[in-house]
């Protein structure tokens, strides 16, 4: 029988080889914090380069681009930013935007948790905005220089729309799009009836009560979305109503002490129904006097609460004959909603370890690799 002349690897060699290419530590994971953006500053340049980026965006806005493209550089940009800028200048905190700085506490307190928990595990956590500073980019790049392969993504909109949680995204798949070697990323789509969430409302609807009594009604304001996006299958005002239900009959409420609406209308389109001011404006004239206000929809306070909802309503409500209106704060870094993100995130972390799939011996070549692609 002729003998084989092919060189053979000792298995000495090869674990050497396979040793010298690989480095063992401790395995590790990110966990990305997403919210939706935010002007850099309350100024009319920046709030413009801000919406123009975000409106921008066809999962936004499903107007054919040329005409798009018109009535954004023609009517929108040249006005809206002056007016908005202003706005954003009165809910401005510490020089910067709060869904910015609610965002870090969120991260450094989720980071603290994790650490803790997990303390074989090197576990960072980062923010990230699917428009606007910190960028996804700069958060998704970070994340391969630290030589990191394993990611979840936890998008902070509680009820999945393909305008806020598709679009954040959309901003991950882009920057995957210019890498050769992609990351390994786990992505929670949503939690609209996750038991923490609804326990962290309903908890905080409580504590505020505790303090400032109990109202007449509870009104729930949910940012909304254009009514034919819904009708074409976008599933979250459904996710709306389920939040809402949930946390009411976590209060105990009957139907008739509280009801949900939805706020946020831009441009010319009927949105989802009922509208927040229109629905106030009912109550004023019904005779209901007190009213509490919170909004589900969002995990931080943003210029959609601190101004629309807790000024711009509460003005329509009183003018209209209200005699008082109360909005209560989002979760932002309170302690049940860490509690959440921390049950929405720590099982996955279990399981890229359980599997093996993060084991703490990657390729060496993982940690000096940038972000510049060669595509
Ligand atoms: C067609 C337009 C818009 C859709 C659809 C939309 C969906 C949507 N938005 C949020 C969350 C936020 N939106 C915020 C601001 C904001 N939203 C729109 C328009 C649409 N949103 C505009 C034009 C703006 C900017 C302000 C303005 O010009 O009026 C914010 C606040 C950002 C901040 O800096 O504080 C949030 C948060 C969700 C969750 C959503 C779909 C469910
Ligand atoms: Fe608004
Ligand atoms: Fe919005």
């Amino acid at each position: 029988m002729p003998v084989s002349t092919k060189p053979v690897l000792s298995t000495s060699v090869l674990s050497s080889a396979i040793a010298s290419s690989v480095t063992v530590s401790k395995p590790r994971v990110a966990v990305v914090l997403m919210n939706l953006g935010t002007p850099d500053a309350p100024t009319p340049a920046a709030v413009r380069k801000f919406l123009k980026q975000f409106l921008s965006d066809q999962r936004v806005i499903e107007i054919p681009r040329l005409l798009w493209a018109i009535i954004l550089n023609l009517f929108v940009l040249p006005f809206r930013p002056k007016r908005v800028a202003k706005a954003y200048a009165s809910i401005w905190q510490d020089g910067d935007s709060p869904m910015r700085l609610i965002l870090q506490q969120q991260v450094d307190l989720l980071a603290e948790r994790l650490q803790q928990r997990f303390a074989h595990v090197d576990v960072r956590v980062l923010p990230a905005m699917s428009y606007g500073a910190p960028s996804t980019y700069g958060a998704l790049d970070q994340i391969r220089q630290a030589g990191i392969e394993h990611v979840i993504v936890l998008p902070l909109f509680p009820q999945y729309s393909a305008t806020s949680t598709g679009a954040a995204i959309d901003a991950v798949n882009q920057w995957t799009s210019k890498q050769r070697d992609m990351l390994s990323i786990c992505v929670i789509k949503d939690y609209y009836q996750h038991p923490l969430l609804i326990k962290a409302l309903a908890q905080t609807v409580r504590e505020y009560q505790q303090e400032h009594g109990q109202p007449d009604k509870l009104l729930m304001s949910f940012h909304g979305i254009p009514k034919p996006y819904a009708d074409k299958g976008d599933p979250y005002p459904e996710r709306c109503h389920v939040t809402a239900r949930l946390v009411a009959q976590a209060l105990g409420l009957t139907d008739e002490q509280w009801a949900i609406s939805f706020q946020s209308r831009f441009g010319k389109q009927e949105w989802v129904k009922p509208y927040t001011s229109d629905l106030l404006q009912q109550w004023a004239a019904e005779g209901v006097r007190d009213i509490q206000v919170i909004s589900p929809a969002f995990s931080a306070d943003c210029l959609e609460t601190l101004e629309e909802l807790a000024l711009e309503n509460q003005h329509i409500f009183l003018q209209a004959g209200g005699k008082s209106y109360h909005y209560i704060p989002a979760l932002n870094a309170h302690p049940v909603h860490l509690d959440m993100m921390e049950a929405l995130t720590a099982p996955l972390i279990e399981g890229f370890l359980n599997s093996g799939i993060v084991s703490g011996t990657e390729p060496v070549h993982c940690a000096a690799q940038t972000s510049s692609p060669d595509l």
